[in-house]
C-alpha cells in the first residue's frame, strides 16, 4: 500500500483521496455535517453556489475570508457549530478548499474530506477503502503551500502508519517532520500565515477550533450520481 502526501493539488488519484483545507473549508463541512446537515453540494465557482439559492439550500463560503456577499454564511466552523442544520442541504465555495475537492473528485475513486476535529476517522476510513494508494490532498492557500494543511496530513499519516505497512514518498517524509516539529496543533495552526492572517480578521476562534485533534468521527464522503447539480460535488457523512 502507498502513502502519498501532495502538498498542494496535483491531480490522477488512482485510488483513496483525503482532501485537506484545515483552515477552513473541510473543518467547516465536518461541522454541517456534524450539526445534521442532509448532504453538502461543493461548487466550482461561487455563481453555481448563487444559481442554487432559492431552491431550498443554505450557502456558505468566502472570498477573502469574508462571507460572499448572497450567502447565507461564512466559511466558519465557529458559525456553524451552535446551528441545527437537519433536513438542509448546505452549498460550500470558498477559495481553496472546494476547488481542491474538484480536483480529486477528476480521478478519485473514493473521496473524502478530513481535517485535525476528523483526523482519526478519516484515516481509519481511508485505510479501510484503500486497495492500493491513499493520497492526502493538501489545499494550501491560493496555490501556495499551508503549514496548516502539511501538519494535518503529518497527523494523519501518523495515524495511517500505525493501522498498517505503507510504502510512503517524500510528501509524506515532509508532512510527517513537519508535524513532529511544529507543536501542538494550536502552535502549529497559529503560527502559519493563514492562521495568523484569520486571527488579524477577527477569527481566532475558529482557529482555535480547527485545531482540536479528533473530536469528530464524520467523515465527508463523496457520493457520485447523475442528479447532483452541475458544477457541484454532493458529500455525506460517513
Ligand atoms: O476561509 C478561509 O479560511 C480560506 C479563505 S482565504 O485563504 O482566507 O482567502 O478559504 P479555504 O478555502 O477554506 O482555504
Ligand atoms: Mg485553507
Amino acid at each position: 500500500m502507498r502513502l502519498r502526501v501532495d502538498l498542494l493539488p496535483h491531480g490522477h488519484y488512482p485510488d483513496v483521496v483525503l482532501v485537506i483545507d484545515t483552515l477552513r473549508a473541510t473543518t467547516t463541512a465536518v461541522t454541517y455535517l456534524e450539526r445534521g446537515a442532509d448532504a453538502l453540494l461543493l461548487t466550482s465557482t461561487p455563481e453555481v453556489a448563487l444559481g442554487l439559492k432559492g431552491e431550498g439550500f443554505l450557502l456558505g463560503g468566502e472570498r477573502g475570508g469574508l462571507p460572499i456577499p448572497g450567502f447565507d454564511f461564512g466559511n466558519s466552523p465557529v458559525e456553524a457549530q451552535p446551528q441545527n442544520f437537519t433536513g438542509k442541504t448546505v452549498v460550500m465555495n470558498t477559495t481553496n478548499g472546494t476547488g481542491a475537492s474538484h480536483v480529486a473528485a477528476q480521478t478519485g475513486k473514493h473521496v473524502f474530506l478530513a481535517a485535525l476535529t476528523n483526523a482519526h476517522a478519516a484515516a481509519r476510513r481511508a485505510r479501510a477503502q484503500a486497495t492500493e494508494e491513499v493520497a492526502i490532498v493538501c489545499a494550501g492557500t491560493d496555490e501556495r503551500v499551508g503549514l496548516e494543511d502539511v501538519y494535518t496530513a503529518g497527523v494523519i499519516a501518523e495515524y495511517l502508519l500505525a493501522l498498517g505497512e505503507f510504502s510512503i514518498d517524500d510528501g509524506a517524509r515532509i508532512a510527517l517532520t513537519v508535524r513532529r516539529n511544529s507543536g501542538n496543533p494550536l502552535e502549529a495552526l497559529s503560527s502559519s500565515v493563514h492562521g495568523a492572517r484569520l486571527s488579524n480578521l477577527g477569527l481566532g476562534e475558529d482557529v482555535r477550533y480547527a485545531a482540536e485533534l479528533s473530536t469528530s468521527t464524520v467523515v465527508p464522503t463523496l457520493v457520485q450520481g447523475d442528479d447532483v447539480p452541475e458544477g457541484t460535488l454532493r458529500f455525506i457523512a460517513g
